[in-house]
């Protein structure tokens, strides 16, 4: 486990030794500050929101100033790196890296302060800067390849990843994904975000997050088992799945079957002598040892993360709504489990799906979509698309006239093309940084409405 350890009374650096936990009850303490800081940013409302301290704002002899910073990051840095590189945004780990180091340089001041300690406050920052140092990195990150015997005969050898981005609580807790797009610095990023998400809501665990580099549409069943099983195999070899150490979970692509599949490789491999193997993943089914309500409790998260905004009058005078759910619309990017759910939820206390989207089209009805019809339909057909109870909709879901936008499918959907053009009041997103390059600068100026409910608050971790 890594540890902090004083290297001398210059500065701090990150690496495995002994345990000290007053440091690690401190860099706890920091993770979760940052953290909250790092939420109460995202949260402002972005018509309102302010940029990030530089220069003479930026705290005395922190990490500000003329964009230069202690913790290596500058404000605009990775959106240049990408122009140069031909890209049209960053990817998702530098703009995760660059928000959490906006967060820190926001915070770095006061935690050097609130720091209980007799030393001189030159050593006390440091301190802080080391460990803030520290939590922007991953601790761990294992890298395998995975040979299969297709069902035609021949073979494939297939990437999959597992970070452990902070282990400074245990287990780890994230999701595994299946994806063709997924690369091991999205497994990062994602990594890093479970880390935030469970220390803003004291959580007590580290974030992780798996990505196996696959489109599941195009394996068989047994394919698919075959490598899941695999994969979990090779994360237990190298200490990246137990129920004390790092606890897998359903994410894109993956579900109760998948975790089913790993607890029970799990529980017949390393874990055959622990009567808890089973507790290596959460989302299993209820007969492996599973809970009531997993399945549906993203969508759950979601509902709670936008009550705390619909229900206030305060907030819903801002964007010109009245409070509650009752008549209000809403948008949907992606019916999925989350999708699926959180409509379920939205419906259930009166509000009214007007637009769902999905990576094959998007079906719209200004009277109402209703979620079990929609369900049954994708169930009967694999789509959504054609549903008899709503019109096609040629144009991008997240532009829909609505009052609440649900981007509840990958990353970066939300760009600076595309913000002045999003239309709903709220937007209250389950998939991590929904957002891309619109707001790494600071605020949004370019989306009119009110940007509420971080994702990591709505989530059911
Ligand atoms: N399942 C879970 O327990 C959790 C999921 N999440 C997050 O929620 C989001 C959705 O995950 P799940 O619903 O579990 O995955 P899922 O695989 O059940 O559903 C994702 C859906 O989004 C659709 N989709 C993908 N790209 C799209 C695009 N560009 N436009 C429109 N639709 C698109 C897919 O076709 C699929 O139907 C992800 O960002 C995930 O990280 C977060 C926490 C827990
Ligand atoms: O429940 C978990 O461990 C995973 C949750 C997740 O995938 C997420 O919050 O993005």
């Amino acid at each position: 486990m890594q540890r902090l350890l004083g290297a001398g009374p210059r500065h701090w650096e990150a690496v495995g030794a002994a345990r000290r936990s007053g440091r690690a009850g401190l860099r706890l303490r920091l993770l979760a500050e940052a953290g909250r800081r790092k939420a109460a940013l995202l949260w402002q409302p972005v018509n309102g929101g302010g940029a990030p301290p530089t220069g003479s704002d930026a705290p005395e002899g922190g990490s500000g100033g003329k964009g230069g910073c202690a913790l290596g990051w500058r404000r605009g840095k990775h959106v240049a790196a990408a122009a140069q590189a031909g890209l049209d945004a960053p990817g998702l780990l530098p703009m995760v890296e660059t928000f959490c180091a906006r967060a820190m340089r926001v915070a770095e001041a006061d935690l050097v302060q609130q720091l209980r300690s007799a030393r001189p406050a030159k050593e006390k920052r440091q301190w802080v800067q080391g460990i803030l140092e520290t939590i922007q990195r991953c601790s761990h990150v294992l890298e395998v390849s995975i040979p299969v015997k297709r069902d035609s005969g021949h073979w494939e050898v297939i990437e999959g990843w597992r970070a452990q981005h902070s282990q400074h609580l245990l287990p780890c807790k994230g999701g595994v994904r299946f994806s063709e797009s997924i690369s091991i610095d999205d497994v990062k990023a994602l990594a890093a975000l479970m880390t935030y998400k469970c220390a803003v809501v004291d959580v007590p665990f580290g974030g992780a997050m798996a990505g196996v580099k696959i489109d599941p549409k195009k394996y068989s069943e047994g394919e698919l088992e075959k490598i899941t099983r695999q994969f979990t195999v090779e994360m237990a070899k190298k200490g990246f799945i137990g129920p004390g150490t790092d606890v897998a979970a359903p994410d894109i692509n993956t579900g109760e079957k998948e975790m089913s599949w790993i607890a029970d490789t799990y529980s017949r491999t390393l874990g055959y002598k622990d009567i808890n193997a089973h507790a290596c993943v959460t989302g299993k089914p209820i007969s492996q040892g599973g809970i009531h309500g997993r399945v549906s409790a993203t969508g759950r998260g979601l509902l709670h993360g936008i009550e705390n905004y619909i229900n206030n009058t305060l907030y819903m005078n801002l964007v010109g709504l009245s409070p509650g759910f009752p008549g209000k619309t809403f948008a949907l990017q992606g019916f999925g489990n989350t999708g699926l759910h959180t409509m379920r939820y939205l419906h259930r206390h009166g509000a009214c799906c007007v637009c769902v989207g999905e990576v094959d089209g998007a079906i719209y009805n200004s009277s109402g979509i209703h979620p079990k019809e929609l369900q049954d339909y994708k169930m009967e057909h694999g789509t959504i698309v054609g549903f008899p109870k709503a019109e096609p909709y040629e144009g991008s879901v997240l532009e829909v006239p609505c009052d609440i936008l649900i981007p509840a499918a990958i990353e970066k959907q939300l760009t600076k093309e595309n913000a002045h053009r999003v239309q709903a009041k709220v937007r209250s997103a389950k998939n991590a940084l929904p957002c891309r390059r619109a707001r790494i600068n600071g605020s949004c100026p370019r989306y009119r409405g009110a940007e509420f409910g971080p994702p990591y608050i709505n989530d059911p971790v």
